[in-house]
């Protein structure tokens, strides 16, 4: 894969030239040309991604394109489809598309394929999946599984709850699904509370099978549901791991057989295709989920063949670094005008942040530009009561990504349209704004004084100008679900392709877990602490005199 310092292209010395004069350039005076939602819009399948609301013209898409084209992204694409170890600091291959290749084309990691493994795997899931569906996994005392637990943190529990919750609709009706991941024993305590030993099912769901939230809370289920079955052959009923290390599955207790492989090429925030996806295969059905799949699929077909300025991830790839590292925004927000989408935006803190959040390029200098962005977002209309004033008048340039569905789930009453005026509402505001005439002359109509005008019509302006892209599909199933995800999985490998960082590795969440080790032993005794910081034993000795 090609490493260059992106800055040093040309397409970079021209975007940079040409930013200053753009910068402000107004978006709905763009929209003096009558194409310009056909050409800053695509249509694949039942979506459509419109870009149009952005301060972009034909000169600086063109640039882009060309940053593109300059930095090879197109081997780097072929790089990781085929397997190559383009997670260069840890050595792997990056291989998530692998999981969902519904081609069955093999696909080779160090010179074997991996889809025969991967097949085994999908097939053992679906038999788990299908007897829990269908009633037929029973508990030691001969009962149907009713609540399923996943324990997880991170990529193996992040991926699974936002899916989970995108497709309720398509739950079975005869399952609950719980899922823990804090260590805060408060987490686990308030499951347990709601849940049945006899009938319930843990999945101990972590790729490294080491991670301590995940071991401490799975020990904790397993003591909690021991107590009660008080017959350690019944774990074998109610106990399942989904992780990548055999060895620490069996040294946990549970037999390998109950136990759902992957594999290192499969980054832990890219897993919920593989067995982590295992409580969304039960909770769905495994038809749903192979649909999930099946949709993920024909996004890797897309990004991976079609023509850049045709090609939505890359697109959007494209835009978001023109936000980021020359109109100056340091954060992305998501909004979905969804319920069901509503960890949507949590799920991607992880992906994008834990992937792009790197300033050492890699070739091992620090960068000289800005890289991955700040993401956040909630469910729309929820966000538009609580934080879309700082969007509409902070002093903070803010991309937002607008996603909603055109059919609801839940056609109740008007709800839905007026969800969607909402939704169609806010990117036309972020847009246009509303200018200082504008309101004076709404104030003047509606009888206020001169003074009054005066006084309050600039706090009642919008300048406008906020770029935004909207994202309308036609139904959220497991399919577009599944499109939807890679399309945000690819458009962060692209950003990281072109700010030539390292995407699949996270050493930034090191530092926090090791001082934490040495502190653990600290907290044991009521010993004052003296080998810190002034702050860090400050604390310390004064949680241990709370505690007394
Ligand atoms: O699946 P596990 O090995 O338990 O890892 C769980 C999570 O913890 C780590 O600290 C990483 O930051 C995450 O990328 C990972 O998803």
């Amino acid at each position: 894969m090609k490493s260059q310092n992106p800055t040093t292209t040309q397409a970079w010395q021209r975007l940079a030239n040409f930013s200053e004069t753009k910068k402000n350039q107004q978006i709905k005076t763009l929209f003096s040309d009558p194409s310009r939602f056909d050409k800053f819009s695509i249509k694949w399948e039942d979506v459509l991604v419109d870009f149009s609301k952005n301060r972009l013209d034909d000169e600086t898409m063109q640039a882009l394109l060309d940053l593109a084209v300059e930095l090879d992204l197109k081997s780097a694409i072929e790089a990781m489809f085929r397997g190559e170890k383009i997670n260069g600091t840890e050595g792997r291959a990056v291989l998530h598309t692998a999981l969902r290749n519904r081609s069955n084309k093999p696909v080779f990691a160090e010179g074997k394929d991996v889809m025969p493994e991967v097949n085994a795997v999908l097939a053992q899931m679906k038999a788990f999946a299908d007897q829990v569906s269908q009633g037929d996994w029973l508990g030691y005392t001969g009962k149907p599984i009713k609540s399923l637990v996943n324990i997880g943190i991170g990529g193996s529990d992040l991926g699974p709850v936002m899916v989970t919750e995108a497709l309720k609709p398509y739950q079975n009706p005869n399952l609950e699904v719980f899922f823990v991941s804090n260590v805060d024993g408060t987490h686990m305590a308030e499951t347990l509370k709601r849940v049945d030993p006899e009938t319930t099912l843990f999945f101990i769901a972590s790729k490294t099978f080491t991670t301590q939230e995940t071991m401490t809370n799975a020990h904790t289920a397993r003591s909690w549901f021991l107590e009660k079955a008080k017959d350690g052959a019944a774990v074998a009923k109610h106990f399942v791991a989904l992780s990548t290390n055999a060895k620490a599955v069996a040294e946990f207790g549970i037999d390998t057989k109950n136990m759902f492989a992957f594999w290192d090429w499969v980054g832990g925030r890219y897993s919920l295709w593989s067995a982590i996806g295992l409580p969304i295969a039960c909770a769905i059905g495994f038809d749903n989920f192979e649909a999930l799949l099946t949709g993920a699929h024909a996004m890797d077909l897309h990004f991976r063949h079609e023509p850049f300025e045709n090609n939505i991830p890359v697109v959007l790839a494209l835009i978001g670094i023109w936000n980021c590292n020359f109109l100056g925004a340091t954060s992305e927000a998501i909004l979905p005008y969804d319920q069901y989408l509503h960890r949507f935006a949590a799920y991607f803190q992880q992906g994008n942040m834990e992937s792009n959040g790197k300033y050492i390029s890699r070739t091992g200098e620090k960068v000289n530009y800005t890289t991955g962005p700040i993401i956040w977002g909630e469910p729309g209309t929820n966000g538009q009561h609580a934080f879309y004033q700082l969007i509409h008048q902070g002093t903070h340039l803010i991309p937002c990504d607008f996603i909603a569905p055109a059919i609801s789930h839940n056609p109740v009453g008007d709800h839905h349209v007026k969800l969607l005026s909402n939704f169609f509402a806010q990117t036309e505001a972020l847009m246009n704004g509303k200018s200082l005439e504008e309101v004076k002359s709404e104030m003047a109509k509606a009888g206020k004084s001169t003074s009054e005008i005066d006084q309050i019509a600039p706090h009642r302006v919008f300048e406008g100008n906020r770029p935004t892209n909207s994202i309308l599909i036609k139904q959220i199933t497991p399919y577009t679900l599944g499109a939807l995800i890679a399309m945000y999985e690819h458009k962060i490998f692209v950003q990281g392709v072109l700010w030539n960082i390292y995407s699949f590795d996270q050493w930034g969440v090191e530092l926090g877990k090791v001082l934490a080790n040495a502190i653990l032993p600290e907290l044991k005794d009521a010993s004052p602490v003296s080998s810190h910081d002034a702050s860090t034993n400050g604390l310390i000795n004064a949680y241990k005199g709370m505690r007394g």
